[in-house]
């Protein structure tokens, strides 16, 4: 059996679950030879002789065949991982945020030095979701992949939908739980779930978006008034990334933004950190992935099934993507949306196409009717933090 001789970066979360686990797991011979760190001075529960806070002690090191890169620091990362392929090492990564910038030039160079590039870690967690879009439905014709993808926000909308958290209180639950990233901002504000949908994007349908053209709003402008709205409706609220074919013009919409689901969804069911994906196929209909987004050792799951992969040689086909062509992104089409505002100078009615319902209160106010997602673009609405823009599905 091929033997693994690993470059740990990161002694986080992710980073010592993946320790705890491969200590765990002999049999896999796979051990981990040296680990980078930034702060030397910190205490570790492990061998100090083992740590580093010198990336070469890795990278230079010409016995290590594998790199896991599991920091919180995305531009370190993209020069460590740039570092390990033209090292020939393989490298095996959870950072959605590096890997969705990145995404063309880390698989080219992948290639160039032909290693594997595995990130199963990166989207959702636990669930296996890039091995099955890469091998199971490699043939199928999928229309749309959508579903939960941050366990952060989840975790934070599960408390205050059912349990009446405080988002304060449901944030820092979330970040002493180990689920946020070192900068909550990028989970509540919607970015870590746009460079998931990114990746999957490239997976699902071949075509690569960028993260900042994914539609995107969070959870951070969302009321009371809108959670009282949902229960009156039947309705929790989701943070829902969401990338769509349209099969008459093959342009893709990608969007992450909250969105109000219907309880008897299968989607509703997706509480606390979990995540789950609806993959909806022309042959098969629709399928449903679901298990733990965040978190030390869901998280180390998937990293361990990367690295046992590597044991085969195992790397990603990527079949569908054709990097010449350019993908077409959020042209075109309407959806149906809800904006609740406090102060009527918030008042958007003149983006709508169409008005359905209307509501002013004496301290809160709502629309709901059709918006042009070209509408949905503008900064004036996404970036709003007063309006609360929340989909009906
Ligand atoms: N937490 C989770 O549930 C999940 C996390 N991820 C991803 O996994 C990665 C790690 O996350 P997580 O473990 O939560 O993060 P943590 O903040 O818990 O740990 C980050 C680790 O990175 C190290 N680090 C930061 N900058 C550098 C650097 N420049 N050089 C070397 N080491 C550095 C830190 O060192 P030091 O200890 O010295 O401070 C620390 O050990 C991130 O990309 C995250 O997005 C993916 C899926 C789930
Ligand atoms: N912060 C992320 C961690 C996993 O990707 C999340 O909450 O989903």
């Amino acid at each position: 059996m091929k033997k693994l001789n690993i470059g740990l970066f990161g002694f986080g979360v992710v980073g010592e679950g993946i320790y705890k686990v491969l200590e765990e797991k002999p049999q896999l011979n796979a051990t981990i030879k040296k680990i980078v760190i930034k702060d030397l001075t910190k205490p570790r529960n492990a061998p100090s002789e083992l740590f580093s806070s010198n990336a070469d002690d890795i990278l230079e090191d010409d016995d290590i065949n594998v790199v896991v890169e599991l920091i919180s620091d995305s531009d370190a990362a993209h020069n460590i991982i740039v570092k390990a392929f033209n090292k020939g090492k393989h490298v095996v990564s959870a950072n959605k945020k590096l890997i969705a910038e990145h995404h063309k030039e880390l698989l080219e160079l992948q290639d160039k030095n032909d290693v594997s590039f595995l990130y199963e870690a990166s989207v959702c967690g636990s669930v296996p979701i890039i091995r099955n879009l890469e091998e199971y439905f490699d043939n199928d014709l999928l229309n749309y992949v959508s579903g939960i993808v941050n366990g952060t926000t989840n975790y934070i909308l599960t408390k205050m939908a059912n349990e009446n958290e405080s988002y304060q209180d449901a944030l820092k639950a979330a970040q002493d739980n180990g689920f946020a990233e070192a900068d909550p901002t990028a989970d509540v504000e919607g970015f870590d779930a746009a460079s998931k949908i990114s990746i999957i994007t490239l997976h699902a349908f071949g075509q690569k978006i960028n993260v900042d053209d994914v539609i995107r709003k969070g959870i951070t402008s969302l009321q009371v008034q809108d959670f009282k709205y949902a229960k009156e409706k039947g309705y929790t609220i989701k943070l829902i990334a969401k990338s769509k074919v349209n099969p008459e013009t093959g342009e893709i919409n990608s969007t992450v933004l909250p969105t109000f689901v219907r309880l008897n969804k299968t989607i509703a069911l997706v509480n606390n950190e979990y995540n789950g994906v609806l993959i909806g196929s022309s042959l098969s209909d629709e399928q449903f992935l679901y298990g733990k987004g965040a978190g030390r050792f869901p998280t180390a799951s998937a990293v361990l099934s990367d690295i046992s992969a590597l044991k085969y040689d195992y790397k990603y086909s990527i079949r569908k993507y054709d990097n010449t062509q350019e993908g077409k992104f959020n042209q075109s089409g309407k959806l149906k949306a809800y904006i609740g505002f406090k102060d009527q100078k918030d008042d958007v009615s003149n983006l709508f196409d169409e008005i359905e319902e209307r509501f002013q209160g004496k301290d809160y106010s709502h629309i709901v009717g059709l918006i042009d997602i070209n509408k949905l673009k503008q900064k004036e609405l996404i970036e709003n933090p007063n309006l609360s823009l929340i989909i009906l599905e």
